[in-house]
């Protein structure tokens, strides 16, 4: 058996827990690694495709590459960690009831997912310090070129409510020419709807609350006249067969409100499908859900609207966006939108932090076996470059961590 190290300090940590003699050391890359885990756990789901078709020991063979390498991707990013693992080929192989168990935690996750890249918008638009329109467009484009299906661009909302994203025509103006693509924009009303199909945008989305007083705070408007306002963007975008997404902010919980029944997200949810939106996008504003708040939230909202029609939005405020994301995968979601470097933050939200980093979802779901499109590398680049103009560090661990062991393998 070949165990990969970045490095000797690693290998040592392993050696003296009596694992690492046995071994033979080979130096890798972590994009090799990456690359390496992700074939092994696609492997893995063809395997579960295979057995949901009667082929169960497919699964059991794949799983049991899948939990080798999943031993090597733990030493490599921490020595530390290695014995809170306890996969290995050496135990032989899996019985039916661990094959039962892992069918039942990920049997219903999807072959793919589409990520809805937000931190052009989401990402910017709470960041004090206006950030020069070139940048705006330079990140988009390298989001663009990692591979990202959708890339939130801006919004055509008031200049004096979010300053940061006024220049939202020039930004639309120069990814024109970007075939291929789409670029969704936030439209809060009739007004922006129409500047924003006049400077281009083919997509625009609406941004509702299940929360009264966040929906005052955040649009000025209650939500019944939000859902008012809202309909006249959507008649006026069916005409011109604009497609609309649906947002609704603080789907578990709200800064001024706490608690937000699920029933109430469902019945905005409602409104949002039957006026026409093909997407409903489920934002934990202020980051507080836990998969104890929004399993019940997502079910109470699955048994009105059609699951394929729902993405979820989660903020990273306790730690818990991956976890809500993996449970919401579980449930058969698979649009998950995410801010590079976990950029972001609502004006309307305080203390709420950013988006879930892009590159840890992605990173997740590469472990998953899941396919995204997305070049992990390039997104990486995308987030130093707009980490570097904020003057911050990366808000993705995954970054953090990649980046750490590329540069500085010696201090792993
Ligand atoms: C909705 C309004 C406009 C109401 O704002 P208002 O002050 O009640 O609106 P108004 O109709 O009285 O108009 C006031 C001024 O704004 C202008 N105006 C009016 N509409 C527009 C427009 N579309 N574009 C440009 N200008 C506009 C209008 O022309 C007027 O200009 P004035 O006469 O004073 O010069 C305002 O509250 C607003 O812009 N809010 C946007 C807030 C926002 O962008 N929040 C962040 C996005 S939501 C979010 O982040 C959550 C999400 C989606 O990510 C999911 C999650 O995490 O939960």
């Amino acid at each position: 058996m070949i165990r990969r190290f970045y490095d000797k300090a690693s290998m040592a940590t392993v050696d003296n827990m009596g694992n690492g003699n046995c071994c033979d050391i080979v130096q890798c890359s972590p994009e090799i690694l990456q690359q390496e885990l992700h074939e092994e756990a696609m492997l893995w789901r063809k395997g579960e495709r295979n057995m949901n078709l009667g082929g169960r020991n497919v699964l059991c063979s794949g799983l049991e590459r899948l939990s080798w390498k999943n031993n090597i991707s733990c030493i490599n990013q921490d020595a530390r960690c290695f014995s809170n693992y306890h996969f290995s080929t050496a135990s032989g192989t899996k019985s039916r009831g661990d094959c039962d168990k892992l069918d039942q935690l990920l049997g219903n996750v999807p072959n793919y997912v589409k990520i809805v890249e937000v931190g052009p918008r989401d990402g910017l638009q709470n960041e004090k310090h206006i950030v020069p329109t070139p940048v705006k467009i330079e990140l988009i484009r390298m989001l663009v070129s990692s591979g990202l299906p959708v890339v939130e661009a801006t919004s055509f909302v008031s200049p004096k409510w979010v300053p940061q994203l006024a220049d939202a025509k020039d930004v639309m103006k120069a990814i024109q020419n970007i075939e291929g693509m789409r670029f969704p924009v936030l439209t809060p009303n009739l007004k922006g709807f129409e500047v924003a199909v006049a400077a281009g945008a083919k997509e625009v989305a609406i941004f509702a609350a299940a929360s009264e007083s966040f929906s005052k705070a955040n649009i000025n408007c209650s939500i019944e006249d939000s859902l008012k306002r809202y309909r006249e963007v959507t008649l006026a975008a069916e005409k011109l067969s604009i497609p609309v997404r649906g947002y609704i902010s603080c789907v578990v919980g709200c800064p001024l409100e706490g608690m937000v029944p699920p029933s109430q997200v469902a019945y905005v949810a409602k409104e949002l499908c039957e006026m026409g939106c093909f997407e409903i996008s489920l934002g934990d504003t202020i980051g507080v859900g836990t998969p104890g708040t929004v399993v019940p939230m997502l079910k109470t909202v699955m048994d009105i609207v059609p699951v394929d029609k729902l993405a979820v939005h989660f903020h990273d405020t306790y730690g818990q966006a991956l976890s809500n994301i993996l449970v919401s995968l579980q449930m058969g979601i698979s649009t998950v939108d995410s801010s590079v470097s976990g950029l972001g933050g609502c004006p309307y939200a305080k203390g709420a932090t950013g988006n879930v980093a892009t590159e840890d979802v992605v990173y997740m779901l590469n472990g998953l076996g899941i396919n995204t499109n997305v070049d992990l590398k390039k997104l990486m680049a995308a987030g130093d470059f707009i980490c570097q103009h904020l003057g911050r560090c990366s808000g993705s661990k995954t970054a953090t961590a990649l980046s750490r062991s590329i540069s500085h393998p010696s201090k792993l």
